[in-house]
């Protein structure tokens, strides 16, 4: 087993506001990790720590064995990520986006690797098209693309199905299994319990930026029948 993240009494505060609470957690090679919790749980906050985007307040989180407060560089180099509710900038084609991104992370192949994906997530008619331009779940197949266009061993995602139809959450949950099955590591914060119950492997619930459960999907399924269940008894308390 690989350890490819670690955290450490991982804490945030906002002035008197504890957003994250001394959470520890440790994600292995080939997880599809979910993180769940209600509305201001601290899952983004969470996200924006572990992607070098905000400073600890105290612990420590060690990204693929790079410690992400004193190199958050070297972590955005190698990772994938789709921050909360980001968008593609305005100003920006599809794929001059792309290229941008293909400069900053030096991919030699872009070309076809993007248009792998702009069929793969049909929007090759938006090629072209000003990022201003695109409805939101076309923004959102953007960034999926620019997550995952140089294969990262590892990617975290705020909410990665929200804006996508039936169909399209569908096949970008069966790409994410995959593409976790090949040995990568996905680490994704959702609402969507059905969603995680059926693609996560493991799943952590976050309450008032504290930890309250940690475990495999199978031992959810096991101790307590559905991952619904357990949420919803974990967070009402
Ligand atoms: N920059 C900030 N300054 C002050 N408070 C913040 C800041 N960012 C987040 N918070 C607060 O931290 C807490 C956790 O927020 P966070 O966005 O991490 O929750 P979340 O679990 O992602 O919520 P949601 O599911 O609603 O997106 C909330 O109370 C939020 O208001």
């Amino acid at each position: 087993m690989q350890e490819i993240i670690s955290t450490k009494n991982l804490t945030k505060l906002y002035g008197d506001l504890t957003a994250v609470n001394n959470v520890t957690l440790s994600v292995q090679k080939g997880s599809l990790f979910g993180l769940l919790g209600p509305n201001g749980s601290g899952k983004t906050t969470m996200i924006k720590m572990l992607t070098g985007q905000i400073s600890p307040s105290t612990g420590n989180a060690i990204i693929l064995g790079i410690d992400v407060n004193t190199d958050p560089i070297g972590v955005r180099k190698l990772v994938g990520i789709i921050p909360e509710q980001e968008s593609p900038p305005s100003f920006l084609t599809c794929m001059e986006y792309l290229e941008f991104i293909g400069n900053i992370r030096k991919i030699p192949d872009l070309e076809k690797r993007a248009d792998w994906w702009f069929e793969f997530l049909e929007f090759e008619d938006k090629k072209n098209v000003l990022c201003k331009d695109l409805s939101r779940g076309t923004r959102q197949k953007l960034m999926l693309t620019q997550a995952f266009i140089h294969e990262p061993e590892l990617a975290l995602i705020d909410e990665p199905l929200i804006n996508f139809d039936p169909i399209m959450q569908d096949k970008v949950k069966s790409f994410f299994v995959t593409y976790a099955q090949k040995g990568n590591t996905l680490f994704i914060s959702t609402h969507l319990l059905e969603t995680a119950e059926e693609i996560c492997s493991e799943v952590a619930i976050l309450q008032s930026g504290t930890l309250l459960f940690t475990g495999t999907i199978k031992s959810v399924r096991e101790g307590y029948g559905h991952l619904q269940d357990l949420f919803l008894s974990l967070v009402r308390r």
